[in-house]
């Protein structure tokens, strides 16, 4: 049975008082002098699962990063968990999966040494992992149903199990806080199942996970809250949108929540997921 840890602090779990996860007000992005984000205020509150949906080059991936100090902003401010970006130092808690990248670059690392890499960020100084930090590796491993190809090189994977690697390498570090930059993006139907399954697990713990995302696909059911960005800034913010009009044709290509009345995280297995004490 797969115990997937977070490190979830109580006091973030249970009190309705807890700063959001993510804070942003009156945020602008712009990329030499073409402004991609202006305007963009949101916040994010502990435990919650949010959508960033939007059209090719609406500024999904920018906001993440803008919400990580990857790219500066031209104005506005950005809080995690409480304090400004600047002064942040907990990074520990945050687990940031970037769209695109691929599992071990050019190293023929193991599946295990991708994963337990996500732990450096956890270390003050260089020292042999506990027993502790191989079991989170291990419960990571699990959560993304990749445990029997922990031997294996990165580069024997498919596309979409190198994703779950990544994920699995931000799963072991145990933060509470997650930024998944299209997660699905050519994923393979087992890999978004598998996906699926640790975002729910996560959410049971209280996470907070941020999902930029094209096809909801399998995670659908789990999303309670989207934005929609176009134009540089938030179109919509509430409830995953209903496609209406174009939007429902097939091939639209603006991809939004669909409802589902058969949720596919009532088909999950049940899962044992201890808290930290
Ligand atoms: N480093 C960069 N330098 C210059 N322009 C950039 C840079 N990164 C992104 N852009 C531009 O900023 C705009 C927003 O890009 P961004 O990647 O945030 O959009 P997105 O909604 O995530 O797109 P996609 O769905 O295609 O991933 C696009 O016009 C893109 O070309």
């Amino acid at each position: 049975m797969s115990t997937v840890t977070t490190g979830v602090p109580a006091q973030d779990r249970t009190s309705a008082g807890a700063a959001p996860a993510v804070r942003v007000a009156d945020a602008a992005v712009a990329y030499d002098s073409t402004t991609v984000l202006s305007g963009v205020s949101l916040e994010v509150p502990a435990g919650e699962i949010l959508a960033v949906l939007g059209s090719n080059g609406s500024g999904k991936s920018t906001l993440v990063r803008a919400m990580l100090g990857l790219v500066p902003l031209s104005s506005g401010s950005v809080e995690l968990h409480g304090t400004p970006l600047r002064r942040f130092r907990e990074w520990g808690r945050i687990g940031y999966v970037p769209q695109r990248l691929s599992a071990g670059g050019g190293v023929p690392a193991t599946v295990r040494e991708v994963v337990a890499s996500g732990q450096v960020v956890r270390r003050r100084r260089l020292h042999r992992a506990t027993a502790a930090e191989r079991a989170a590796v291990g419960e990571a491993l699990e959560a993304v149903d990749l445990a029997d190809r922990a031997r294996d090189s990165v580069h024997e994977l498919s596309g979409g199990q190198q994703q779950r690697v990544l994920i699995a390498r931000a799963l072991a570090a145990r933060p509470d806080t997650f930024f998944l930059d299209e997660p699905m993006a050519g994923v393979d139907a087992a890999s978004q199942r598998a996906l699926a399954r640790t975002v729910t697990r996560l959410s049971a713990q209280g996470a907070t996970v941020v999902l930029v995302l094209h096809e909801p696909g399998p995670l659908e059911p789990l999303i309670g809250r989207s934005i929609v960005l176009s134009g540089g800034g938030i179109v919509h913010d509430g409830a995953p949108p209903r496609p209406e009009g174009d939007c429902a044709r097939p091939g639209h290509e603006h991809v939004h929540p669909h409802a589902d009345p058969d949720p596919a995280s009532a088909a999950l297995p049940d899962i044992e997921v201890p808290r930290r004490g």
